[in-house]
């Protein structure tokens, strides 16, 4: 199979650097850099608007160059970042990348989006199915933007996501897959057994403005309606919403929350009116479902929160009695945001009905989740996720040894490893996330845990003077990686062991580079080797891939 993070590029060594370059200049995720030269493969050209170098089969590599509005006849070859398929067109070898192409898949693509060295294309029709093409199940799967691969067989998704994670790791981490020990060092990935309904919390939005696919023959009826709208952001846009009335990802029971609210909140009678993101007018922004557990039952329970843009709770009464005779609705939140932003953490927050939390276990752990904590967002794939962080940290279990749990969220790593640990020090920079950590120690009785509020991003020089020398650090930033600062610090620190978990592979490996290679513009050495990299696949269906890796100190 082609390479998934990369143009296809056969068994040559790539350099790598202009790549590492680019992700190294900025914390946003790397694209592929097709200007890497590659063998000739299969696209043609179908329509040529001015008589292109790529109209002469002969044409060196990257003498061609499509133009905006061009039609290619196109071979999708594998999935890169984001499930972008990598294509090439034919004779040349220049890259095309284009959304929910799959691999195998034969398809007319127009060029949309020219970059230095690729361009994109969006798929106007498929000439011959992908390999591996199944039916999907969600009849929204085909252009909501949460699933891109549903139509792919789930052993071909996970085969994708090991295979971008292999290429990043060679080609942007310089690790060499020549190496003996490189098998050893890449674990198959761990796929996810619940394909569907994995997703713990779902956040749908309001709107004024339905977008609609540009084939509406494949609608069903109820998505042709041209009322207001209640579901996910169309792709791309901030102010059209794909009307939905189910998805798969999450509960069944928060489909039935779903579907009382979309069977309501559009009734005149009510009053309830969608907020308009350009105008600012209008009440209701957001619907949040969160699923968790009964502590004592193992029940499943929900909470509901609606994001308004002021507080008017007799508007929303004839909704929160719907809702709440639904057994498994324990809460009704409503967070009021009347900021003109579209993010739905509200400056205050009001208990509706029932419960102000709900509840989730992990690891025989109890976590209270409030409408805005962070919590990992599948909690079975989650169980796995934190068994491996547990296995790479190695922990001697007889409480001798310091761990530090940097980028700790709402400490659920950390407090995971601390019956096993003398004591565990967090850092967040989300002040609730601290409490909610704080109070998750307390309420598992767990003493030996301290989370502190601070930005890692902003680390000072006595950063490390407060706890003493860590045996194990974790570290698991959000997307855009660890900063530079903190890089310097873990490499000045020299613990013996870090695990390193990321949901974003480009960034991840860019930093195992540092750690492992050094940062040759700042004349740093690296002092760690790569243990193992184990992908684990916690969003089927999407492009995310998560990671857990060890480092060892080799000086
Ligand atoms: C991927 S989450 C991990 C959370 C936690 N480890 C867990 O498993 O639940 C990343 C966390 O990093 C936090 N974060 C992001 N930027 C940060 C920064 N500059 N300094 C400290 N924490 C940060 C986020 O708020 C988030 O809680």
């Amino acid at each position: 199979m082609a390479a998934a993070g990369f143009p296809s590029c056969g068994a040559r060594r790539l350099n790598a650097r202009p790549w590492l370059h680019a992700v190294r200049a900025s914390s946003s995720v790397p694209e592929p850099s097709p200007s890497l030269p590659s063998p000739p493969e299969t696209g043609a050209l179908v329509d040529t608007p001015s008589s292109g170098a790529a109209a002469t089969p002969a044409s060196p590599p990257r003498s061609f160059f499509p133009k905006r509005g061009q039609t290619l006849e196109l071979v999708c070859e594998s999935l890169a970042f984001k499930a972008k398929g990598v294509c090439k067109v034919a004779d040349t070898g220049f890259v095309v990348m284009c959304d929910r192409a799959l691999p195998g898949e034969r398809f007319l693509g127009r060029v949309s989006r020219k970059k230095d060295s690729y361009a994109e294309v969006t798929k106007l029709k498929t000439i011959t199915p992908h390999w591996d093409a199944v039916e999907a199940p969600c009849q929204y799967a085909s252009y909501c933007g949460g699933c891109k691969t549903q139509n792919l067989a789930y052993e071909a998704q996970i085969r994708a996501k090991e295979q971008q994670v292999r290429d990043l790791i060679v080609h942007v981490g310089s690790f060499s897959d020549k190496d003996p020990s490189f098998s050893k060092i890449l674990k198959p990935i761990v796929p996810c057994d619940l394909q569907f309904h994995y997703r713990n919390k779902m956040e749908f939005s309001f709107g004024d403005k339905r977008w609609m696919p540009r084939d509406v023959s494949s609608l069903e009826e109820d998505q042709v309606d041209t009322g207001y709208p209640l579901g996910l952001h169309a792709p791309g846009f901030f102010d059209k919403v794909l009307h939905i009335n189910k998805c798969l990802l999450q509960s069944e029971v928060a489909n039935k929350v779903l579907a009382v609210v979309q069977d309501s909140w559009r009734d005149p009678e009510l009053g309830l009116s969608p907020y308009n993101v350009r105008t600012h007018v209008g009440f209701l922004k957001h619907l949040m479902l969160r699923t968790g557990r009964d502590v004592k039952t193992g029940d499943q329970e929900v909470m509901v929160n609606f994001v308004t843009s002021c507080y008017k709770p007799n508007l929303l009464k004839p909704l929160v009695d719907r809702i709440s005779a639904i057994p498994e609705v324990v809460s009704i939140v409503n967070n009021v945001n009347t900021s003109v932003g579209n993010t739905s953490v509200g400056e205050k927050e009001y208990t509706l009905y029932g419960k102000s939390s709900i509840t989730e276990m992990l690891r025989g752990l109890t976590f209270q989740i409030s409408a805005n904590s962070f919590f990992q967002t599948n909690s079975y794939q989650a169980e796995i996720l934190y068994k491996l962080i547990e296995d790479c940290a190695g922990l001697k279990g007889d409480g001798s040894e310091i761990v530090l749990d940097l980028f700790c969220g709402t400490g659920s790593i950390g407090l995971s490893l601390a019956k096993r640990a003398r004591h565990v020090y967090g850092f967040e920079v989300v002040a609730e996330a601290i409490s909610d950590a704080r109070r998750n120690a307390e309420l598992n009785g767990i003493h030996n845990a301290t989370f502190v509020q601070g930005d890692l991003n902003k680390i000072s020089d006595s950063f490390g003077n407060d706890f003493p020398k860590p045996d194990i650090v974790i570290s698991d930033p959000n997307r855009p990686g660890m900063h530079m600062k903190l890089i310097r610090y873990l490499l000045k620190l020299k613990a013996p062991c870090i695990v390193y978990v990321s949901c974003n592979p480009s960034t991840l490996v860019r930093d195992l580079d540092y750690l492992c290679h050094g940062v040759a513009e700042e004349g740093i050495r690296g002092c760690y080797k790569l243990l193992s990299v184990q992908p684990v696949d916690m969003f089927p269906h999407t492009p995310h891939i998560e990671c857990v890796c060890l480092l060892e100190l080799v000086e």
